[in-house]
């Protein structure tokens, strides 16, 4: 399968000035006249490979804060880089041409957790899912009407809703709003954030289906963020693991549920509720999850880590292919 969306050694790093107990704590620390740090730096992403496949479903998972948002906001453009590269179908997107870029910047659209938040709530569906494309000139103003109506039967909504303004919708009814919105460009590739996560789970079921109905309709290709592995289980094709910042583990789906090579993976599946039928008992996650601001040296998941070995915390392992198909950064898989 070809690369639809590829991230090569991509990093992020958030610069966050200080709050005042901070800054009063650093000089309390500093009292010699040492250089006091106005800023934190949090490098939230850091040098991630991720290739994404046409027409497949990549499943990015990993506790809060291991940076799969910020990786999924890369992906669409809505982060710059601080480092790496981004290519859409073999075109490197930072050295493209402005108007490529902007054409093929439309054919990744990101669907978000909260719709309230994403969608502006002075405005009714029609121009919620219409403008963008008479903006872009992909349709005449004069067919927005129609061309919204036809959007809206695609994700199961009656063309009837088009004069309503968001909060006259359910949650659920919301989440299929912001898909249409986010189909009216044509895009290719879903990158979809935790976009089940705020609904009932019978609700859930149906987004989930309608996604996987869109798939097949049209050819689309999904990065689907979640930290519900069942969720993942249910819809990917490809699972890639983060943990504070790096991808740790990636394989096909099917494969990374029968058993997990990485012990971060192994813990992630262990504490997910409700993955297998019958299984009565999680466990969480030993340990907590260190701060991205100061993260532990070596693989940054040693101190929880049951097998740790010395060299875990002095050397980072790399992300390595250890079987067809299955990458893992793990100096027990070396
Ligand atoms: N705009 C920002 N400015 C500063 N720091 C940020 C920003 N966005 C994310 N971060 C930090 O980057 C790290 C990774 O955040 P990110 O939201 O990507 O993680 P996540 O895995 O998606 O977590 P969650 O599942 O809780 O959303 C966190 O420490 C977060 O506080």
């Amino acid at each position: 399968m070809n690369p639809l969306l590829e991230l090569r050694g991509v990093s992020k790093t958030f610069h966050r000035p200080l709050d005042l107990s901070a800054r009063l704590a650093n000089t309390v620390a500093r009292p010699l006249g040492g250089k006091q740090a106005k800023e934190e730096i949090c490098r939230a992403v850091d040098a991630v490979d991720l290739v994404i496949p046409q027409g497949q479903v990549v499943g990015l998972v990993g506790e809060s804060g291991c940076g799969k948002s910020t990786v999924g906001r890369m992906a669409v453009g809505l982060h710059s880089l601080t480092g790496g590269e981004r290519y859409w179908k073999g075109v490197n997107l930072h050295s493209a041409p402005p108007r490529q870029r902007k054409q093929l910047q439309l054919q990744m659209q990101m669907i978000f957790q909260d719709p309230n938040a994403s969608l502006n709530p002075r405005k009714t569906v029609v121009d919620l899912i219409g403008e963008a494309p008479v903006a872009h000139h992909m349709i005449p103003a004069n067919n927005k009407a129609d061309f919204v109506a036809e959007l809206l039967q695609k994700v199961g909504l009656s063309s009837t809703v088009m004069h309503r303004y968001p909060h006259q919708f359910s949650g659920g009814q919301r989440a299929r709003v912001g898909i249409a919105r986010a189909l009216a460009v044509k895009p290719e590739l879903l990158v979809c954030d935790e976009s089940v996560a705020a609904l009932d789970v019978s609700i859930q079921a149906q987004v989930l289906n309608l996604f996987m109905a869109l798939r097949e309709e049209l050819g689309l290709t999904y990065l689907f963020i979640s930290h519900d592995l069942s969720v993942v289980r249910h819809i990917s094709d490809e699972v890639v693991v983060m943990y504070l910042g790096r991808v740790v583990e990636s394989a096909p789906a099917a494969e990374f549920f029968e058993r997990q090579l990485h012990p971060y993976s192994q813990a992630l599946v262990r504490a997910a509720p409700m993955l297998e039928s019958g299984k009565k008992q999680f466990q969480p996650v030993a340990g907590e999850i260190p701060s991205p601001l100061n993260p532990p040296s070596g693989c940054h998941f040693h101190p929880r880590c049951p097998h740790a070995m010395p060299k875990c915390s002095s050397q980072v392992p790399e992300l390595r292919l250890v079987q067809l198909g299955r990458l893992s950064a793990c100096h027990l898989n070396g």
